[in-house]
């Protein structure tokens, strides 16, 4: 039921988005608990529905994968109406990250957190000009993410992410970047690092560590930053190499937090993945939109979750 005061809701539904069989349980959920429903009929309509839900609407639920966030997202940026919108997650994809890193476990869960879930305002990123909620990697996890598996996309930590990606690309050239990452509010330094990089992984509410959690802060106003140099003639893909690469002690491993960087490709146009869908550029400017939109959030979330994990910056690890 719309609850007491509470504006219009519309929920816009990817029925094409993970297995294809979640249409029938949303809609009905969508129908109890008063939403509109506006069903996507091909790329880019989440985007434009979203967009035109904001004029009358101060719910709207993205159902689908991180992809459909990530237009709703636009969407919502493009009206000009990040500040009076609260995005709820319906997860109906195939991976579902933005879902799991905010708490909302299935769809069923995702509407008692439309009810009762705590409403968090978190930062987005922009990318040049397009917003992402979740990660923007580039490199070859970009190109390869479409062919991922979807028990791969379930695998968080970073070790997991880049064998599964390995193994799906054959041939891999890296790539010549430069990184510069710009000072932050805790005495992050502007840094500059220049070499040649098989991922570029920036995370906004997705962190990419050797654990398996998942959940970056999401409200401080920083991106992490991960570079995974290029180790040459290791066999990428031994379990062995990897805990080598990727372990503790690594040195192929550069970890940066900023709130902004800028990522620019000594060679040719980059491949990168915001939350999925594809951007292609030589010069790519991040920043940061702190607490930029209101989302609702299940029990598992953490605004801070270095409170209770290990990251690397905490000097823990
Ligand atoms: N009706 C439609 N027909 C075809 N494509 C669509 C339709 N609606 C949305 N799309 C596109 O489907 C793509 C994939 O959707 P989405 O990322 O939400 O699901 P997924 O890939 O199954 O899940 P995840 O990204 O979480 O792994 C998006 O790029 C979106 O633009």
């Amino acid at each position: 039921m719309e609850s007491d005061g509470a504006g219009r809701r519309v929920l816009v539904l990817n029925p094409v988005s993970g297995s294809e069989d979640h249409v029938d349980d949303i809609v009905e959920l969508a129908a109890d608990h008063g939403f509109e429903i506006r069903k996507t009929e091909a790329v880019g309509d989440a985007h434009r529905l979203a967009r035109e839900a904001t004029s009358d609407a101060d719910l709207v639920a993205a159902a689908g994968g991180d992809g459909t966030i990530n237009e709703v997202v636009n969407g919502i940026a493009a009206a000009d109406a990040l500040d009076t919108t609260t995005l709820a997650v319906v997860p109906a994809g195939t991976g579902n990250n933005f879902a799991a890193n905010v708490g909302v476990e299935s769809i069923e869960h995702s509407f008692a957190v439309i009810e009762d879930g705590q409403r968090r305002t978190i930062d987005l990123g922009v990318a040049n000009d397009r917003w992402f909620a979740n990660s923007c990697v580039g490199g070859v996890t970009a190109e390869a993410s479409c062919e991922t598996t979807s028990e791969g996309k379930r695998e968080f930590g970073v070790l997991a992410y880049v064998k599964n990606t390995l193994e799906t690309v054959r041939e891999f050239e890296s790539l010549p970047l430069r990184v510069t990452t710009v000072e932050g509010p805790d005495g992050e330094a502007t840094e500059s690092w220049e070499g040649k990089a098989m991922f570029v992984l920036v995370g906004n509410c997705r962190r990419f560590t050797g654990a398996r959690a998942a959940q970056a802060n999401v409200e401080d106003g920083l991106f992490e930053v991960t570079i995974v140099e290029d180790a040459g003639t290791v066999d990428l893909l031994g379990e062995a190499a990897l805990e080598g690469l990727f372990g503790r002690d690594s040195t192929h491993i550069v970890r940066r937090r900023a709130p902004s960087l800028t990522v620019e490709s000594l060679r040719d146009s980059v491949q990168y993945s915001l939350d999925g869908e594809m951007l292609s550029t030589e010069t790519l400017r991040l920043e940061t939109n702190a607490k930029a939109l209101g989302v609702l959030v299940g029990d598992s979330y953490r605004s801070n979750p270095d409170d209770d994990d290990r990251w690397p910056f905490n000097g823990q690890r």
